[in-house]
């Protein structure tokens, strides 16, 4: 059931906005725009239908966008119960954790620019991008965000549709090219495993590597097979296959392992041959959660060290890989999309006052891209 939960904020100095907006696209009562919000960590019943007021350009960097539609991530998901609490509160404008929109991307209509906002983004500008993690999301129908971490909507694709592609897109390019060091590689030489290719993640990663003619194997479920091949893949075994294993090792050395399954390290069998194996499911967050900041940090790096021990003697070793904020890497993505080479993979749309459906049917697992919520003209 919708609860709705009235957090009015009070209002902040509009510093850096001045003429940059265009009123006609605000809500008619500008106190009162709708945000899926937690005020509590805990479970999907914390997740409240909230009024707020629209949020306020602080930072010359900023756009105001009118949300039009924004995908869900495992991250909201786990950030209800309180994920990374202690490491993205350190980084929290005015230390205020409560209460906490989630929604790691969009794509919307620019109303308000901050001054710093050159003339490549006009108000009424379609965009899409992501927000980094510590700041609030775009479960919202105005979110903010910073000019670095969007581009235009690419004109042939529907704003659902560009709204899939950031988040997952860059958790991609974090854990293949920034933790599995592609960046300094002639990618077209290598081959890569990706582990659970069905995904969010594992489906934009199959495209980001064929574009740039890598080798692909992948691994997911056989329904998912078709799908997998089609976006470019060049092997695809059914891991529910007693020989798949084999039939994986068969083919060779790989470059670089991602983990977009919760595989794990430790349940890699002996026969697959690789140089990086990148973890998507790091246990640095947790462990902060866990421990504080120190210990956690101390215990993570303990972690990473033990894993690495044996590895490194044996030619290889054991990442972490997480989404990375990264403007370049965001506008590589970007090309990508705008010349068809990555197209979007949408599992599910839910309308906006339908996305704890959504979390529900995230959370059940089995997807075959992502879950976009469409934010449509409810304003
Ligand atoms: N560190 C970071 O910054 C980020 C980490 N992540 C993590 O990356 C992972 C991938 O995210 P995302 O793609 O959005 O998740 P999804 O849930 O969209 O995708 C996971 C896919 O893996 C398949 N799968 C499950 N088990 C296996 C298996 N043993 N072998 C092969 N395929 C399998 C699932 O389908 P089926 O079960 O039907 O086979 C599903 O299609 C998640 O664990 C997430 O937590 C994501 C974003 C950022």
């Amino acid at each position: 059931m919708i609860k709705i939960k009235n957090t009015l904020l009070p209002p902040f100095p509009r510093l850096f906005c001045n003429r940059h907006s265009n009123i006609a696209n605000k809500p008619k009562t500008l106190n009162k725009i709708e945000a899926w919000q937690i005020h509590n960590y805990g479970d999907l019943n914390e997740l409240q239908l909230s009024q707020m007021r629209t949020p306020v350009i602080t930072d010359p960097d900023q756009i105001l966008i009118k949300v039009e539609a924004a995908s869900l991530n495992p991250i909201d998901k786990a950030m209800i119960g309180g994920y990374g609490r202690r490491i993205f509160n350190l980084f929290r404008e005015n230390n205020l954790e409560f209460p906490l929109t989630l929604g790691r991307d969009f794509c919307g209509e620019i109303v308000e620019k901050g001054h710093n906002v050159g003339r490549s983004y006009q108000l009424g500008d379609k965009v899409y991008g992501f927000i980094p993690l510590h700041k609030q999301g775009s479960h919202s129908q105005f979110a903010l965000v910073n000019q670095n971490h969007i581009c235009h909507k690419p004109s042939h694709l529907s704003h659902v549709e560009a709204a899939s592609i950031p988040y997952a897109a860059m958790t991609a390019y974090g854990g293949l090219y920034i933790a599995g060091g592609l960046l300094m590689k002639d990618v077209g030489r290598c081959q890569i495993l990706l582990l659970g290719a069905s995904g969010g993640v594992g489906t934009m990663a199959v495209q980001l590597l064929k574009a740039q003619k890598a080798k692909v194997v992948s691994t997911c479920s056989a329904d998912a097979v078709p799908l997998v091949k089609a976006l470019g893949a060049d092997n695809v075994f059914d891991y529910h296959q007693a020989n798949y294993e084999s039939e994986v090792a068969a083919r060779g050395r790989y470059d670089v392992i991602l983990d977009c399954c919760k595989f794990g390290f430790e349940n890699l069998p002996k026969s697959w041959k690789y140089t990086n194996f990148v973890n998507l499911n790091s246990p640095l967050l947790v462990n902060t959660d866990e421990q504080g900041l120190i210990l956690g940090l101390t215990t993570s790096a303990g972690n990473l060290l033990s894993s690495n021990i044996f590895s490194i003697l044996e030619g290889r070793s054991i990442r972490w890989g997480f989404f990375v904020p990264s403007t370049s890497g965001f506008q590589f993505i970007d090309k990508l999309v705008k010349r068809q080479r990555i197209k979007p993979v949408i599992h599910k749309v839910f309308k906006f006052h339908e996305l704890p459906k959504g979390l529900e049917m995230l959370s059940a697992g089995h997807l075959r891209g992502k879950i976009v919520v469409d934010f449509g003209e409810n304003l």
